[in-house]
């Protein structure tokens, strides 16, 4: 048994009593013979699996996990069975399935974090001000994850991010959404920001911690008015004005080496009047010819200083700095350093070029996945490879749902043209999944431990569809996490639509040959969001099967995946960074190839920004961090 259980047992021990839990109905009986069972629990849970012993059933381990608010799937079994390899009989008649329900408890639980990660979440429970960060795929989103996880037991979190695709993927609301703005609100004087909806006040008043993921698109201005509104809502609370961000709890991550604030400055702080960059020489009152300037206002606003960290509510936030640095994504420390200086903005070297565009025999058209930086190439790509197979076409329309209060289906519950909805536009999940056997697809979900979101793999046949019994359920545990008997609800919901075409002859649930070696079925997922800010909660979810064509992927579609084989076409590459987001997908070097890279590819157009960037790191982590 992990550590992460037993250290789950002393929290348990502590906090929870078997006296808060009935356990329900007829499992009583269920119990006795060491089935699964359900328990419901009175008290809001919290997102962690506990063990206790029972008194009402001595002798047993009851194991927990939770699958939806209120309540726990749990696996019965003797206290001897805990340990895989065990020599006694366990109490189950189904050891087996317990044992391999430890591994994916475990895994639901994210990996087991190193000290540095722990570092974050220890500072985060103690309620400090933290800014973390590191190169891509150092952790901080699993660190964030368990952060966020710890905190949502006790306090009310806000989790968000500037951009609808990360906010969805994270599972949290846009930054703008967040403070009630919408991009007009730039344009709102200062200090009618807290004024112009009360609603938004008395939400915002309620929130404990926020927590802001992609930092680095995030602009000076918007941080700071952040910081601003949040002072100056209605509170009770007196010296709220006097605290950075009103006393709420600020942590912050990403990497300010990734994708920078797009047109930063477009309207003045203070009054919101609209600036243009001044043309050179013409406006001789401006000093520096890259500096936007409100006249009325006196306010100067330079390009340079387009990163939240040169405002002054960074400042005043006084962060705990913590730099990730262990990389879990990549091994090879050549293939490290060389994208320690692509995100540096340090210029490749010949060797470097050379080295990621040299044709890699283990790649080809055919098995890797292209990425480029606009939709056209990939939307292109893909229907040519898809347009050349000439098995029949099976097709997946999504089930977008949306159950709640009439006031949050005003914002979330619209619906585009194909009956999607607006809110999901950006979601991962496909509005319409086109597939052919033969075909190369990625797959978009966590399916244990061997199979995650980037998996690559090529479509061989159906598994037909007879009946309902195979569909993934929660009670089974195939369907785990939050909300799960409502996920399976909906996965049904979608087997129902589609249930004339799976029964065409040759057609059915798409089955994966995965590179690993693996080869599996692909059931439907559902991805549920709480929207809303305050309990009751409305939910809006996606339902569809996650997979999506294989052969080109946008880099912004590919932001947190993995991918063994990768070819990253960089010729129309619009901002910098945008190269260091798609070669860091590569696991390795030989999985990766380059086209349209030269040595001015990279440190070149952003010269400046890099280095701001290092100079920020060097100060707030030391020379240590900018070495490659
Ligand atoms: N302590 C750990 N032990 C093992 N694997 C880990 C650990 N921390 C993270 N990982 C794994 O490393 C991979 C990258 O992690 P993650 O996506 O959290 O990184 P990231 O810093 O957010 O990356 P990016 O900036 O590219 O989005 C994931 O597969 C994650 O499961």
């Amino acid at each position: 048994m992990s550590r992460k259980l037993k250290s789950s047992l002393s929290v348990a021990v502590k906090g929870w009593s078997v006296e808060r839990y009935q356990i329900c109905g007829d499992q009583q009986h269920g119990l006795s013979r060491g089935r699964h069972g359900v328990l419901r629990v009175q008290d809001k849970p919290s997102n962690d699996f506990r063990i206790y012993r029972p008194t009402t059933t001595t002798g047993l381990q009851i194991k927990c996990r939770v699958i939806s608010p209120g309540f726990f799937n749990a696996i019965i079994y003797s206290k001897d069975a805990r340990e895989p390899g065990s020599s006694k009989r366990p109490f189950t008649t189904n050891a087996k399935r317990a044992h391999q329900l430890d591994g994916e408890l475990d895994e639901q639980a994210g990996p087991t974090l190193l000290p540095e990660q722990q570092d974050v979440v220890n500072h985060a429970v103690a309620g400090h001000n933290i800014f973390f960060t590191g190169p891509a795929g150092c952790g901080k989103s699993t660190v964030l994850r368990e952060v966020r996880k710890r905190l949502e037991e006790r306090m009310t979190v806000c989790v968000m991010a500037p951009t609808g695709i990360v906010a969805l993927a994270i599972h949290g609301t846009t930054t703008w959404s967040f403070a009630g703005w919408t991009p007009n609100s730039t344009r709102i004087p200062l200090e009618d920001l807290p004024r112009r909806d009360p609603m938004t006040s008395l939400r915002l008043s309620k929130v404990n911690v926020i927590i802001i993921d992609e930092i680095s698109m995030i602009e000076n201005n918007f941080f700071e008015r952040l910081d601003f509104l949040l002072r100056h809502i209605e509170s009770s609370d007196s010296g709220r004005r006097a605290k950075p961000f009103g006393g709420i709890q600020v942590i912050i991550t990403g990497d300010f080496c990734q994708l920078p604030p797009i047109k930063p400055f477009q309207h003045c702080f203070n009054c919101g009047r609209e600036l243009r960059k001044p043309k050179e020489g013409i406006d001789s009152t401006v000093d520096e010819p890259l500096s936007t300037r409100c006249k009325p206002c006196g306010l100067t606003f330079r390009e340079e200083d387009k990163f939240a960290f040169s405002s002054a509510a960074w400042s005043h936030c006084n962060f705990v700095n913590i730099h990730l640095k262990a990389i879990h994504r990549q091994k090879d420390p050549a293939f490290i350093s060389l994208l320690q200086k692509c995100r540096l903005g340090i210029p490749f070297s010949n060797h470097d070029i050379t080295a990621l565009t040299r044709p890699k025999p283990t790649l080809s058209q055919d098995n890797a996945v292209k990425l480029f930086p606009v939709r056209a190439d990939v939307w292109e790509t893909n229907h040519k490879a898809f347009e050349e197979l000439e098995t029949p076409p099976i097709i997946f329309k999504c089930h977008d749902g949306f159950a709640g209060s009439w006031e949050h289906s005003l914002e979330y519950g619209k619906r585009l043209d194909d009956g999607t909805l607006q809110f999901l536009d950006q979601h991962r999940f496909d509005r319409k999944l086109r597939l052919k056997k033969g075909m190369r697809v990625l797959l978009l979900a966590s399916l244990g431990s061997d199979l995650r979101n980037g998996s690559q793999g090529t479509l061989v046949g159906y598994e037909p569809f007879r009946s309902w019994t195979k569909l993934p359920t929660w009670n089974t545990g195939t369907i785990r996490g939050e909300h799960a008997e409502v996920r399976e609800k909906l996965v049904r919901e979608f087997a129902s639509m589609h249930k004339r075409q799976l029964k065409q002859r040759g057609f059915g649930w798409p089955i994966v040959a995965f590179d690993n070696g693996m080869t599996k079925t692909i059931y439907p997922e559902c991805d549920i969001h709480l929207v809303g800010y305050e309990s009751p909660y409305s939910t809006v979810s996606r339902t569809q099967i996650p997979l999506t064509a294989g052969y080109a992927l946008t880099i912004h579609k590919a932001q947190g995946m993995t991918l063994d084989k990768v070819i990253v076409d960089v010729s129309k590459v619009f901002v910098d960074k945008q190269i260091y987001v798609a070669l860091s997908r590569a696991r390795s070097l030989e999985g990766l190839q380059v086209i349209g890279l030269t040595r001015e590819s990279v440190g070149f157009d952003d010269g400046e920004d890099s280095e701001k960037v290092r100079k920020f790191l060097r100060d707030s982590f030391g020379d240590e961090v900018v070495k490659y």
